[in-house]
């Protein structure tokens, strides 16, 4: 397949601080791509520069074969960019602000677009009142329908659910899943772990100016080591035995009575550590595997923990 998305070795500076120092992705039709990193690792700065917003000392920016900036305004018109300030004018009402953006790019029959936006994004109750008086949540949601008048192809998303409570996450996550399930393609920054587990195909981990991992969820966690096996015991004296006895294995305490073991050979192998801690003459008091998430990843990448 070949990507409609494609950053070549862009770099950026401010000053004397390289934001960007070399970076490359591309972005596959269809999928949603999830650009993870810790504050300030520069994701809005490569996401700028991706949209045209903010020009590159260096590297190239691919939108099939047009090239931003060279073809900016093609290319503009594919994409919608909800940025991590909203548009939402307070003042108007949900269905005003979202005839304006049509009236502003030309559309024909923009109460029609206004009125099916309205409805797609459960907002149809709130349509006459001011969009002011909307909460968090529903002014995302007019946020996220107003970029989508006009029907892009591509959706950049800068954390779309940033600052909102899980029920308000869950909807707006539903909303971005149903725009893949219509073929769009989108490309969302994000600081949450689960927000990225939750909606991408692909992630790429910005630190230190570069893509330092890139993969599928799943390929991500595996990167955060293997899964552990938890072991509770009825004493610290009865836990410190154990760990004698699994003295092979790489284990660590995680509490006076309690260990947790790396599984190399995968969660097969809890079977043999529970028969031998058996044999052993030890009571397991309490057991269960746990599968790395990618908090253990961001924490293994952002701050090199092992
Ligand atoms: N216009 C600018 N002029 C100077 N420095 C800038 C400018 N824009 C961004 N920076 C710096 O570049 C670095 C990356 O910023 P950026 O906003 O891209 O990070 P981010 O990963 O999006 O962070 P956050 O998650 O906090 O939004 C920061 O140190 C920031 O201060």
């Amino acid at each position: 397949m070949s990507s409609i998305i494609k950053v070549t070795q862009v770099k950026k500076n401010f000053g004397k601080q390289t934001v960007l120092k070399n970076v490359s992705l591309t972005v596959e039709p269809g999928t949603i791509y999830g650009l993870l990193g810790a504050n300030g690792a520069g994701k809005s700065t490569l996401l700028k520069i991706i949209t045209g917003l903010l020009k590159a000392d260096a590297g190239q920016v691919n939108f099939g074969e047009m090239i931003m900036p060279k073809a900016q305004i093609e290319i503009q018109r594919r994409f919608s960019f909800s940025g991590q300030q909203s548009s939402v004018d307070d003042v108007l009402t949900g269905f005003e602000n979202l005839t304006l953006i049509a009236k502003l790019r030309h559309l024909a029959h923009p109460q029609k677009i206004a009125q099916d936006l309205l409805t797609r994004f459960d907002l149809t109750d709130a349509a006459n009142k001011a969009a002011g008086s909307y909460s968090g949540g529903m002014v995302r949601r007019l946020d996220l329908a107003m970029s989508l008048v006009g029907d892009p192809e591509i959706i950049f998303l800068n954390e779309p659910t940033t600052g909102l409570d899980p029920a308000s996450r869950n909807d707006l996550w539903k909303m971005i899943r149903e725009l893949k399930a219509k073929g769009k393609t989108i490309f969302l920054t994000t600081q949450y772990l689960e927000e990225a587990d939750q909606l991408t195909d692909q992630i790429g981990f910005l630190r230190d100016g570069e893509i330092v991992a890139t993969g599928t969820p799943t390929e991500m966690k595996r990167l955060a080591g293997s899964a552990k096996l938890q072991l509770t015991f009825a004493d610290e004296a009865t836990a410190t035995q154990a760990a004698a006895t699994l003295a092979t294995y790489r284990v660590t305490a995680i509490d006076p009575e309690a260990l947790a073991v790396d599984l190399p050979d995968g969660n097969m192998s809890s079977l043999t550590i529970l028969k031998q801690l058996d044999d052993a003459g030890m009571t397991v008091v309490n057991f269960g595997l746990v599968a790395p998430t990618l908090d253990d990843v961001f924490m293994k990448l952002t701050k090199g923990v092992d």
